[in-house]
């Protein structure tokens, strides 16, 4: 007998942000999307008033997450965490606390093998941070709640058009060269590599590694890193099978028919990985956490604070993250089975 998958659990992120109205419009598109069934780890009351003004939209509360399958046609299942008031575009201690109390039953829900992945609204990490959030960013949140170092945890950012992961994520700029070791690039792109392979089909991807500096150092010209570090694991992991090119010259390596030849590009900080994926495929992109246990996405934008409650936030990048959740969660189950 097939067993069937449970549902994807979602977190409501800031709830003055987009984040809980693009569950509902997207909710809303289920039917045509073909979207799995999902539940939001949230307040029933401030749904119940997002939903008012989203067209078609309803909520329902659920006391498990066993329920949600059943009622998903007929309404956006909600497990309630405690009401609150809707304030869009004015983020709030207490509505930072509803994010983090909802962020953290969510990934349990997943961990515990209730939910069949997970899927994170957008947070503001500052706003976070000021109610106790003691990480970076939710991707070093659900590591350490997986028992992962926070190093093995690999952010990807994907889009029909560009998979990129970079090395080096919420960090300064300035403090990036000294923490590119050969040993953080090649451990990074062999766990990029396998989680590929496990969760998006691609066995061998083909993965090309960008340099640090203009034209990846001009033979050490403009900088030594391409020289004395990624061009050392570059070569470390394709003595080990993969296939790894690189050090690429960072500009050169995002057009189209550079783009043919690569399935992931391997980033050495956020904004040379973040800006083409977001240029090219902003209304479809997904940050997926690679190396967990579970499976974690969130749409690639933020909060966009001044969109919430206006209805012109795009659902297509939460869409897009439920999707892929749900894709990579049917992949784990047949390998299984
Ligand atoms: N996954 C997450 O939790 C992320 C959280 N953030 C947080 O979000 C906050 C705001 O960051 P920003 O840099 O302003 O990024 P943002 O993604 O919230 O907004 C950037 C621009 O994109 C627009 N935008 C964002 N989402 C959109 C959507 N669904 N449809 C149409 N337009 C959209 C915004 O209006 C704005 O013009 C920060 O506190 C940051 O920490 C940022 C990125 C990811
Ligand atoms: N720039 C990507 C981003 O901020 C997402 O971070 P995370 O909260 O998913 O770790």
């Amino acid at each position: 007998m097939t067993r069937v998958r449970p549902p994807l659990v979602a977190s409501l992120g800031d709830p003055a942000g987009v984040g809980p109205e693009l569950l509902l419009k997207s909710w809303t598109a289920r039917e045509e999307e073909r979207l799995a069934p999902f539940a939001v780890v949230g307040s029933l009351s401030l749904m119940k008033e997002i939903a008012g003004n989203v067209p078609l939209a309803s909520v329902r509360g659920i006391e498990s997450i066993a329920e949600a399958g059943e009622i998903f046609a007929d309404a956006l299942p909600v497990l309630d965490i405690g009401p609150l008031p809707y304030t869009p575009g004015a983020p709030c201690r207490e509505g930072a606390e509803v994010a983090l109390a909802s962020l953290v039953r969510a990934t349990h829900l997943a961990i515990g093998g209730n939910a069949s992945a997970l899927v994170t609204g957008p947070i503001a990490k500052a706003e976070l941070q000021n109610v106790g959030f003691a990480h970076p960013g939710q991707t070093e949140f659900v590591a350490e709640a997986c028992d992962v170092a926070a190093e093995d945890a690999v952010m990807m950012l994907a889009g029909p058009s560009l998979k990129v992961v970079p090395m080096t994520v919420h960090v300064s700029l300035a403090s990036v060269p000294a923490l590119l070791t050969q040993d953080l690039i090649a451990s990074r792109i062999r766990i990029a590599a396998k989680a590929l392979a496990r969760d998006f089909g691609l066995a061998n991807a083909h993965i090309a590694v960008a340099g640090l500096n203009p034209h990846a150092g001009e033979q050490g010209r403009m900088g030594r890193e391409e020289i004395e570090v990624i061009a050392p694991a570059v070569e470390a992991l394709r003595a080990e099978g993969l296939d790894v090119v690189g050090p690429l010259a960072g500009d050169t390596m995002f057009h189209a028919a550079a783009r043919a030849n690569y399935d992931l590009a391997v980033c050495m900080y956020h904004d040379q990985a973040l800006i083409p994926i977001k240029a090219l495929d902003f209304d479809r992109g997904v940050n997926v956490t690679l190396g967990l246990p579970i499976i974690r996405t969130s749409p690639d934008h933020g909060t966009a604070f001044s969109l919430a409650g206006t209805g012109r936030a795009d659902a297509g990048p939460t869409i897009a993250a439920l999707r892929m959740a749900a894709e990579c969660a049917d992949r784990r189950a047949e390998q299984l089975a």
